[in-house]
């Protein structure tokens, strides 16, 4: 079985090495800058916030989309605008009967694969914790969180391997559930990136996660209006998430202490593509609640808020570093 990881980014570089360091066969496709970066390291540094380390030499690595000829399933991580362009890639170099796992964020990213690959036998993952790619080629794992995949017999062998490599992993049968329950934790991504500062730092002050709240409140409406439960992807329950959220300081450093044991520096993906000066994710997490709340007549103001944030800070009109009250402020002049 050969696996190609397709976009050898902090998520593919972190997975690939986990499965090439349990004897799996892996190419990670990606940037000759990546390349570059890990050839001059040695290997690819991984690292976890439960104290892992390891420098992985010998993976193989290739920039040709070509590659993708060679694979018997191909774990997407690229990030979700790039979807449209790999699909066509999918589409032109797999095999008919590859199997394809999309581990994006939030919704929707897998549809364009599906609709442009029926050949290929397409499923969604999901990747519970985060990933930095630090300098010379080390990529850190900063959160507690499993990778979660399509219940197929196929893919235990990967299951196993990450199981080996201290890498919590399930295989779900419901997984609209896993990609909404993973979606309600998404939607601090955008919160994060605006604050600009450290998630820990960020959760542990109230007049954020009292946004947060909100923002998962618009979700579980919407969610079950559609008759989706979110599957539950912290210790706590989701249906007690935005209420837990919102609670003062000292109960929520007592009730949240698992979901405060974060690595200091980590942050989120979008602060990441923000850093980077990329377009974000947006419009696949608080985006896709604000578009289903609207065909379902659901007011989404924090989500719609959040979204326009995001978008003049990517277009430069606006600077990140917001405090809790300045988001409070811009939630009421809406989105
Ligand atoms: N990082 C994290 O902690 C987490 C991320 N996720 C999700 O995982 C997905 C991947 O995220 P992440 O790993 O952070 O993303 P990255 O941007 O770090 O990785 C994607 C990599 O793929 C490269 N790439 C883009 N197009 C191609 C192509 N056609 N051929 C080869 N390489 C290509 C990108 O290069 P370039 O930059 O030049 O485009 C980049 O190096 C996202 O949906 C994200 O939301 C989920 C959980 C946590
Ligand atoms: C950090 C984490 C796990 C949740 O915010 C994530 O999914 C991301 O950064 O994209």
């Amino acid at each position: 079985m050969h696996i190609v990881v397709y976009g050898a980014g902090s998520i593919g570089c972190y997975l690939g090495a986990a499965l090439h360091l349990e004897g799996l066969s892996v190419t990670l496709l990606g940037r000759p800058r990546i390349q570059e970066e890990i050839k001059q390291a040695g290997g690819i540094h991984i690292s976890d916030y439960i104290g892992g380390d390891q420098l992985v030499s010998g993976i193989s690595f290739e920039h040709k989309e070509a590659a993708l000829a060679q694979a018997d399933i191909v774990l997407v991580t690229l990030k979700c605008l790039a979807m449209e362009q790999a699909a066509a890639a999918l589409a032109h170099y797999c095999r008919p009967g590859t199997r394809v796992i999309c581990l994006q964020n939030g919704l929707g990213s897998d549809r364009v694969v599906r609709e442009e690959c029926p050949q290929l036998l397409v499923s969604q993952g999901i990747v519970g914790f985060n990933v930095l790619h630090q300098d010379n080629g080390h990529f850190h794992r900063g959160t507690d969180g499993a990778v979660h995949l399509s219940d197929d017999d196929a893919f235990m062998p990967i299951r196993d391997a990450f199981l080996e490599q201290q890498i919590p992993c399930l295989l779900e049968r419901d997984f609209q559930s896993v990609a909404w329950g993973k979606l309600q934790l998404n939607l601090n991504n955008a919160i994060n990136a605006l604050a600009d500062i450290p998630l820990k730092q960020e959760l542990e002050q109230r007049g954020y996660r009292r946004v947060l709240s909100c923002a998962m409140k618009e979700l579980a409406t919407v969610a079950a209006k559609k008759g989706i439960s979110l599957a539950r992807m912290t210790a706590l329950p989701p249906a007690l998430l935005p209420g837990l959220i919102n609670s003062p300081d000292f109960l929520f450093h007592r009730l949240a202490k698992k979901m405060l044991e974060i690595d200091p520096q980590a942050r989120s993906s979008m602060w990441e593509d923000l850093q980077q000066k990329r377009l974000t994710e947006i419009h696949f997490l608080n985006g896709a609640v604000a578009a289903e709340g609207e065909k379902l007549g659901v007011p989404t103001p924090v989500n719609r808020t959040l979204c326009r944030l995001i978008h003049e800070v990517e277009s430069g009109k606006r600077q990140q570093g917001l405090s809790p009250r300045e988001l409070e402020l811009e939630i009421r002049r809406g989105g």
